[in-house]
């Protein structure tokens, strides 16, 4: 998208969008500000017609009819002029927040992992906001000033040259020296700008994480902590605004200076007979008009140059190139098989520090794999290269034979479902949540996903039932409750491959036994890369990788590992003694003589592990 390097592009671009409708704008816009010059020109033709030696009806009534006319002329084209605007900015709005929210959720997920989600989300609605402003101010407030100018310009040569040039040195004077005053507010304006945003980003902040506010007491500390951000706030918007007003009161004194010297002069020029009283009334009128306009002029001017520059501000943000784009010839992705190859991965987040080295492994499909090892040894980064939420620095992953990066990305991630440890839902009901993995799926087929994930139960026990909704990311719905649903998901996507990352480490028992055997369901005839704490729910996989370091150091069934006395026994041998707890969890006085008899080389096991698990966490 091009058009989102720079205002201008943008501004262009969707103007560009309804040429024919912005042409029509333009003509009723620049139809009524010519008509604003011909009522000053009729109101002189109508006095000099009445104060001639022998007025002619005809004449006064003609020079009345063309003032009257033009009065109607003016206000319908301003009017058609506003009401055309209105629709075409709302229109061009709805385009606008859907173009950027299309090309916004196209970024990288590392992305959004480094930017507040609430200001993004305000960014793009105030794109639209921004477009509205300038199209209005270009052509409802710059326009027809300078029009109104170029047309004085005429009438006043038409009176007397002299007038036409200190009009026009006194408008440009006017308008510039406005422009500069007001440039030098733009810190003031910008300091506003940044002060809203933080108290704005605080207050979504705040209002997100309500439920740590309550719990612990804190919205007295938490109401006097915002506070400071919204006094920091208004002193800034004081300071910016009260800058605007002083320049206007210092523009409305030279305004009464300008014009009472315009009018003593007009007045002197017409008793010396050298111009009419029409003459005089038109001068005054339009010095006036025009020096009222120069004022709004060079408003309409600043804040222009402010709207382009929180516009560019907005566009490097939002319109940063796509790190992850489709690959050009890139086609949708054939996965009928499930089969999953992982060829010489190396990568990491940050160059020079990979998590994983030259990583290889094949799942055949309907294999369920399970991916163990200490924390941080890249498990998680591995399920994340298969769904291609990074590009590895070396490798690349292949599902039945198609490399990932050769394939459209949507097409990837609906023949991969994802249950993360914490399933995200949105503000709407259960039906609509499951049925997001498959928007064609009918109610039939997503009830049935919800039986096989068993969520039937608990969903028929909700005051809606199927229709309730789970209010903001589910906070209505327990851990479990979410987690199959999670599951639902992934049963109605009809996804050959099935990632869990550590599905149901957050559970509590209870909850752990409904979702495993909701997962257990899902797993059937899926192929399965599962990342694991608890051990226990991977010894009825096909195989189970550890993970340590970037680096697969063992790779076999279960059992056959467990008796094979390597790594994935060590990791066994240490979760079920505990030693991967806490030690304050820990049965305190078996730790202690475990201990003890270490120390006297008494100890089964070899104080080796615990020195390796320390090491390892
Ligand atoms: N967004 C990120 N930016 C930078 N480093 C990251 C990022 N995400 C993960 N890492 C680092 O990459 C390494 C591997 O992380 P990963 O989440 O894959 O580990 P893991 O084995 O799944 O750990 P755990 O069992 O604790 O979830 C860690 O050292 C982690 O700090």
């Amino acid at each position: 998208m091009p058009f989102l390097k720079s205002p201008a592009r943008f501004l262009l671009h969707y103007v560009t969008r309804r040429p024919l409708a912005f042409a029509l704008l333009a003509l009723l816009v620049v139809g009524g500000a010519s008509s604003a010059v011909g009522v000053q020109y009729a109101m002189k033709l109508l006095i000099d017609s009445m104060t001639v030696a022998a007025p002619s009806h005809a004449a006064v009534y003609f020079a009345l009819a063309a003032f009257v006319g033009l009065v109607a002329i003016e206000n319908g084209l301003v009017r058609g002029a506003a009401m055309l605007l209105c629709n075409i900015t709302v229109a061009s709005g709805v385009r606008i927040r859907l173009d950027m929210f299309h090309y916004l959720t196209g970024h990288h997920i590392g992305f959004f992992q480094n930017q507040r989600g609430g200001s993004l989300g305000h960014r793009v609605g105030a794109l639209t906001g921004s477009f509205q402003a300038l199209t209005h101010r270009i052509l409802m407030e710059i326009t027809p000033p300078l029009i109104a100018f170029g047309g004085a310009l005429l009438i006043f040569l038409a009176i007397d040259w002299r007038m036409a040039v200190a009009i026009t040195g006194i408008f440009v004077a006017a308008s510039t020296g406005l422009v500069f005053l007001g440039m030098r507010g733009d810190k003031y304006h910008k300091a506003f700008a940044r002060a809203a945003s933080e108290s704005g980003g605080e207050l979504v902040d705040l209002v997100g994480n309500i439920a740590a506010i309550k719990s612990f007491g804190a919205r007295r500390r938490e109401s006097e902590r915002l506070a400071g951000f919204f006094q920091t706030e208004a002193a800034a918007q004081k300071r910016g605004w009260m800058f605007v007003e002083r320049i206007r009161v210092l523009h409305d004194v030279a305004l009464v200076i300008l014009v009472g010297g315009a009018l003593v002069w007009a007045v002197e020029r017409w008793i010396a007979g050298g111009i009419t009283a029409g003459d005089v009334v038109v001068v005054s009128a339009m010095t006036f008009r025009m020096l009222n306009g120069s004022r709004d002029l060079a408003m309409a001017l600043i804040d222009t140059s402010q709207q382009f520059s929180y516009l560019r501000e907005t566009l490097e943000i939002v319109g940063a190139p796509h790190a992850l784009e489709d690959a050009p010839d890139a086609v949708p992705l054939q996965a009928t098989e499930g089969e999953v190859r992982i060829e010489g991965l190396t990568f990491g987040h940050h160059p020079g520090r990979p998590v994983l080295h030259d990583l290889s492994l094949e799942v055949a499909p309907g294999q369920k794999i399970g991916i163990v090892g200490p924390s941080g040894a890249g498990k998680s980064t591995i399920l994340q290269l298969v769904q291609r939420l990074h590009d590895p620095q070396a490798g690349r992953v292949l599902i039945d034979g198609q490399p990932i990066d050769r394939v459209t990305q949507d097409s990837l991630h609906q023949a991969v479902a994802v249950v993360p440890q914490e399933v995200l839902l949105f503000h709407r009901s259960i039906l609509e949540n499951i049925r997001f993995a498959r928007p064609d799926a009918t109610d039939a087929e997503v009830r049935a996903a919800a039986e096989a994930a068993h969520c039937a139960g608990f969903i028929a026990l909700l005051p809606k039932g199927y229709d309730t909704i789970v209010g903001e990311r589910g906070t209505n719905l327990s851990g479990g409750q979410r987690q199959r649903i999670g599951i639902a998901r992934a049963f109605l996507s009809k996804a050959p491959i099935v990632l869990l990352d550590e599905a149901t480490s957050a559970l509590d028992t209870g909850s752990e036994i409904e979702v495993q055997q909701a997962l257990d369901a899902l797993m059937a005839h899926r192929t399965v890369l599962a990342v694991a704490h608890r051990l226990s729910t991977v010894v009825g996989f096909d195989r189970v990788i550890v993970v340590e370091q970037g680096r697969i150091v063992e790779d076999g069934a279960p059992l056959s590992l467990l008796r094979a006395g390597g790594a994935f026994q060590r990791l066994w041998a240490l979760q079920a003694e505990g030693l991967d707890a806490p030690i304050e969890r820990r049965e305190f006085p078996r730790f202690v003589a475990g201990t003890a008899l270490r120390m006297f080389g008494l100890s089964p096991r070899p104080p080796l592990r615990l020195v390796e698990r320390q090491a390892a966490g």
